[in-house]
């Protein structure tokens, strides 16, 4: 089954289904026992506290004491009051095989994390809706004052699963082991900081019902490295795509020779490079057009048209009037940097990728950048909405909005952030549009190639890393995508504790 993205609601809806199918039991079961794994796995040793909630999180937590305890670990539980039903019958069934749960208290708290070998947080999951109410607030500090590892269950108790903003205080874990889907605040900015490193635990649901509900998918490499071209044994640089770039102004040239790089190295068969200023060639292969201006150079291109064109990287003032002109050849078009205008709502098609970085989508939708990154997805959606085609809203995750819904990419490496990644990946996914591909699939592929890429070459220049690194490991990451057997864990987010 693919990754899914859930809210707290849609993953309750879920809850819902289970429960009348009278499943639901079951899944506490499977969550439980996979807590249990996941702790068995990192701390094979040593006093396990498991802290359990009033809901079905604490379930989970008393689920995974049991099937500890049966193996063998010293487990101590600390619980609130039980108001789920199946949280309370399985305090019972914990009971049943000899493991007591002792009141949740701060004081019993702070004794018994001092020398726990692992701490289990069961307080809070999706249920929780801010704010924090006494006396979670002051348990919430004691757990982040331990010394020991923690581990949190479905989500770190405390964060709102919808935000990607931690706005308030919550449990800082060191791992997380989610249920059935990830939830957005997992995977963006300070939120997912406060998740640690991720597994996901699909659960035995059957996957329409997840479906049926999931925000957004999270393609694995596999999905991702179907996506890409397969070319005939036969092919020449005719027939594996031309790609224009349009951009470059003085002070911002480099943009456009990047973006050119990133089409050669991503497979494009040729690249021309079209600027009114001197472009420093990055690579001996792009070709270079110096126009004398824009108006020149569209009454130089007559009806000549490229398989596949990027517009706007250092393009600088005249951006949006060239972006006007190339909107209106209706090609496979790639709308990044100087090109992303409000003025260009409604002149979108079907066959554009804009790609917007937080700064920029806050400019075409009119508001700030903080509100825009608390809800990444969202905007992201309402982006596509207003400008049509496909919205890839660049960041650590990156998120593609297209017509058919919303898709989160994954990996990358915090070296990334540098001048030259966007103007890069415009040349990449321009390239991919050039090779073939649907915008849709071109914009999948293209984020994924791209952060693969960077995760290549952070490993050789860590925060140094320059884009002209990342465009040369593209090689190696197409081949890392095709052959995913060889990529590490890509479920895991890059910059993230190694785990506890
Ligand atoms: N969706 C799934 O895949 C499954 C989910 N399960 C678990 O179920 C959890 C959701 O369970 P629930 O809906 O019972 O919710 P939670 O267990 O997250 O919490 C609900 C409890 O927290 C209290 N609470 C809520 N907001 C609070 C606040 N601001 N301050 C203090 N207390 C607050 C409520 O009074 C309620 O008793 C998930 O996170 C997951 O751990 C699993 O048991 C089964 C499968």
């Amino acid at each position: 089954m693919p990754a899914y993205v859930l809210t707290a609601a849609q993953a309750a809806a879920v809850d819902r289904r289970l429960e009348s199918a009278g499943l639901l039991d079951l899944a506490m079961e499977e969550a439980g026992a996979a807590v249990a794994g996941e702790v068995q796995q990192q701390v094979p040793a040593g006093r396990v506290l498991l802290l359990a909630g009033t809901g079905a999180n604490g379930g989970d937590a008393l689920v995974a004491a049991r099937h500890l305890y049966v193996q063998g670990r010293e487990v101590e539980v600390l619980a609130l009051p039980a108001r789920h039903r199946l949280t309370q019958l399985n305090r019972r069934r914990l009971q049943a095989v000899g493991v007591q749960c002792r009141p949740l208290r701060p004081a019993a708290l702070h004794r018994s994390a001092q020398d726990a070998a692992v701490l289990v947080d069961g307080l809070l999951g999706t249920g929780f809706a801010p704010p924090l109410r006494a006396p979670l607030d002051e348990l919430i500090h004691i757990i982040n004052a331990a010394h020991c590892p923690v581990l949190s269950i479905d989500i770190p108790s405390g964060l709102d699963a919808h935000s990607a903003q931690a706005a308030g205080l919550s449990v800082h874990a060191h791992r997380t082991v989610t249920l059935m889907g990830w939830k957005p605040a997992l995977m963006f900015g300070e939120a997912a900081a406060r998740a640690g490193a991720v597994t996901l635990v699909a659960l035995t649901v059957p996957a329409p019902w997840v479906q049926e509900q999931a925000l957004a998918v999270r393609p694995s490499d596999r999905e991702v490295g179907a996506m890409l071209p397969v070319r005939r044994n036969d092919a020449h640089k005719g027939t594996a795509g031309h790609v224009w770039v349009l951009g470059g102004h003085p002070g911002t040239v480099g943009a456009a020779s990047l973006a050119g790089a990133g089409a050669l190295r991503a497979g494009a068969g040729l690249v021309t490079v079209h600027s009114t200023a001197d472009v420093p060639l990055v690579m001996p292969e792009l070709m270079m057009h110096r126009h004398e201006a824009w108006d020149a150079a569209f009454r130089s291109f007559g009806t000549r048209r490229p398989d596949a064109v990027a517009v706007g990287m250092g393009l600088g003032p005249d951006a949006a009037r060239v972006a006007r002109e190339v909107l209106a050849w209706n090609i496979p078009t790639v709308l990044d940097a100087d090109a992303l205008q409000p003025e260009l709502t409604g002149l979108g098609h079907d066959l554009c990728v804009w790609t917007p970085h937080p700064g920029e989508a806050a400019r075409l939708l009119d508001t700030s950048t903080p509100e825009l990154t608390r809800h990444p997805l969202d905007a992201a959606r309402t982006l596509q909405e207003r400008l049509g085609g496909v919205v890839v809203l660049k960041g650590g995750p990156s998120v593609i909005a297209h017509s058919g819904g919303l898709s989160v990419a994954c990996g990358g490496h915090p070296g990334m952030a540098s001048a030259g990644m966007g103007d890069t990946l415009s040349g990449i996914l321009a390239s991919l549009l050039g090779q073939g591909l649907v915008p849709v699939q071109a914009a999948v592929a293209g984020v994924r190639l791209h952060a693969r890429a960077g995760e290549r070459a952070g490993q050789l220049h860590g925060y140094g890393l320059s884009a002209t690194d990342v465009a040369s490991q593209l090689g190696g990451a197409w081949a890392d995508l095709t052959h995913p057997q060889s990529t590490p864990d890509s479920d895991r987010l890059s910059g993230v504790p190694a785990g506890c």
